[in-house]
């Protein structure tokens, strides 16, 4: 057979078969398969049925006409209804998929588990030349090998229309991609309008008005990813990267010196002032009530010490908490306090490495996101040997520049490769893909992002050992390429070939 799974990523468990079944728009259905206990429908798998209804049969909009004419049913079941919920790092993902003659069965235990079935249900629907549908008789069971497989975009050094991260969110859809990582704010703006401190952003947002997301923006973002089982992680990155925070919020950061006069320049957050923490606790309460996801990142990447040494209050503070020169136990005392406070929040908190690596004690930090390039894996090794939790982005830096044509980089990672117990490397939760924002704006966005970091996907959703081939992966990223197009994402081509429907 030459039946090249047309899924990406590769579920789980496959059977596939030549018989195929012919479809019709004018005759096919969702349904809910009716079982005692479940309420007749779902939001969430409504609005999917009309979005997937599009995508399997474009140009046609799904009337869900109850005609004596239906010849295709795809019905759903699921074990559990949580349909007026949110996704979190523990929901089931899980499917399964039949397909036979006039009807397809999708079971799965959440509603965001019959997301991804419907997604790879849309997948196996083909055109012959003469437009004509036909899926092909197949049983999938399929879950995902991560829990946590995301995408960080960086909302700061340019800033996205809101309109681009949708449309990045429709896009991860496709991959099976679960948390969308906002990089809100950074040193050159503070995009974010907070309700308890409007100053931030109209001080440190490029614009005050045009450049900015408003609450209801905020809100229309989180809700479109819910109903794609897309997960919302907001970063308040500090006490490093927060220059545009400065301009909203004085007192806020470190004057630095020039010798014992202030030289003008301002450093990272002040970690000597009641008032740091005051504000910190606040604007974290409003980020924990805003955003419904239990964990938070706060950053905590790069702290350039030089301006804290340059600011003789900072040094007489050192030396009373007996720190001595050792700037690397104030950003310690700095960050435990922030991350005190997100959990006093009832939040879990995610931090870049750095946090990790200049910590003696570490049982108060959680998460740990291994970024910086080299031996990551020897990095991995040492946090899950401190018994915490990893989500690997290292491999994954797409703004990076390097063989930039070369997308087998992003697919040829082994997360687990490293020596450790099982127990050690359950504790690999993930991976993410990063796209910062310097050299990226809505005009590259898509091309720069997918397909490349659909090779991610399917290392973070499939079986590795089904997945070690390039050259096997290689036609079926293609033609997964081609399906994005399809779909209306801007994916750059991988080499040299063509598209049924090339992108216009
Ligand atoms: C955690 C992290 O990555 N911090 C910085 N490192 C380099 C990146 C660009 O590749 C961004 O500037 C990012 O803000």
């Amino acid at each position: 057979l030459n039946l090249t799974i047309s899924v990406w990523p590769l579920p789980q468990i496959v059977i596939p078969s030549p018989e195929r079944y012919q479809l019709k728009p004018q005759s096919f259905s969702f349904g809910y398969r009716r079982n005692l206990d479940t309420k007749h429908s779902c939001s969430v798998l409504d609005a999917a049925f009309k979005r997937y209804f599009s995508i399997l049969f474009p140009g046609y909009t799904y009337a869900n006409l109850i005609t004596f004419s239906i010849v295709f049913t795809l019905t759903i079941s699921l074990d559990r209804h949580d349909c007026q919920g949110y996704p979190n790092q523990d929901s089931s993902e899980r499917y399964k998929l039949s397909v036979f003659a006039g009807q397809a069965s999708l079971n799965a235990e959440t509603v965001w588990g019959s997301l991804r079935g419907l997604e790879t249900f849309s997948q196996l629907v083909y055109q012959d030349d003469f437009g004509s549908y036909y899926v092909n008789k197949t049983e999938i069971e399929d879950y995902p090998q991560f829990n946590y497989r995301g995408i960080l975009l960086d909302t700061s050094r340019h800033y996205l229309p809101v309109q681009a991260i949708l449309k990045t969110l429709d896009a991860m859809a496709y991959s099976k991609f679960n948390v969308f990582h906002w990089h809100l704010v950074d040193d050159p703006s503070f995009p974010y309008q907070s309700q308890k401190f409007p100053d931030l952003s109209n001080k440190g947002a490029f614009h005050p008005v045009t450049h900015i997301y408003t609450q209801s923006d905020v809100r229309r973002v989180i809700s479109y990813a819910r109903m794609r089982g897309i997960r919302v992680l907001p970063e308040f990155d500090s006490p490093g990267h927060t220059k545009s925070w400065g301009k909203g919020q004085s007192e806020l950061l470190t004057p630095c010196y020039r010798g014992d006069t202030p030289s003008g320049t301002f450093g990272p957050v002040n970690p000597t002032l009641p008032s740091t923490y005051q504000f910190m606790a606040s604007l974290l309460k409003e980020v924990a009530s805003v955003f419904p996801d239990p964990y938070i990142h706060l950053g905590g990447d790069e702290v350039d010490f030089s301006c804290w040494r340059s600011n003789p209050y900072i040094r007489a503070f050192m030396h009373k908490m007996g720190f001595g020169l050792d700037f690397s136990k104030l950003e310690a005392f700095y960050i435990e306090k922030i991350v005190n406070i997100t959990s006093v929040l009832r939040k879990t908190s995610i931090v870049w490495q750095d946090v990790f690596d200049y910590h003696e004690r570490r049982k108060f930090l959680s998460v740990v996101e291994v970024w910086k390039q080299g031996c990551y894996l020897c990095e991995v090794r040492r946090v899950v040997k401190a018994g915490l939790r990893v989500i690997l982005a290292s491999p994954w830096y797409l703004d990076q520049p390097g063989p930039t044509h070369n997308w087998a980089r992003y697919y040829n990672v082994w997360p687990l490769a490293f020596k450790g117990t099982e127990k050690q490397k359950s504790l690999v939760i993930g991976g993410e893909v990063c796209l910062w924002g310097e050299y990226v704006d809505a005009t590259n966005l898509s091309p720069r992002l997918w397909p490349r970091a659909s090779a991610a996907a399917e290392r973070l959703w499939s079986n590795e050992r089904q997945t070690s081939c390039v050259e096997r992966a290689f036609p079926r990223l293609q033609e997964f390429r081609c399906k994005l197009l399809r779909r209306g994402i801007q994916a750059e081509p991988l080499y040299v070939g063509h598209c049924k429907h090339e992108y216009q």
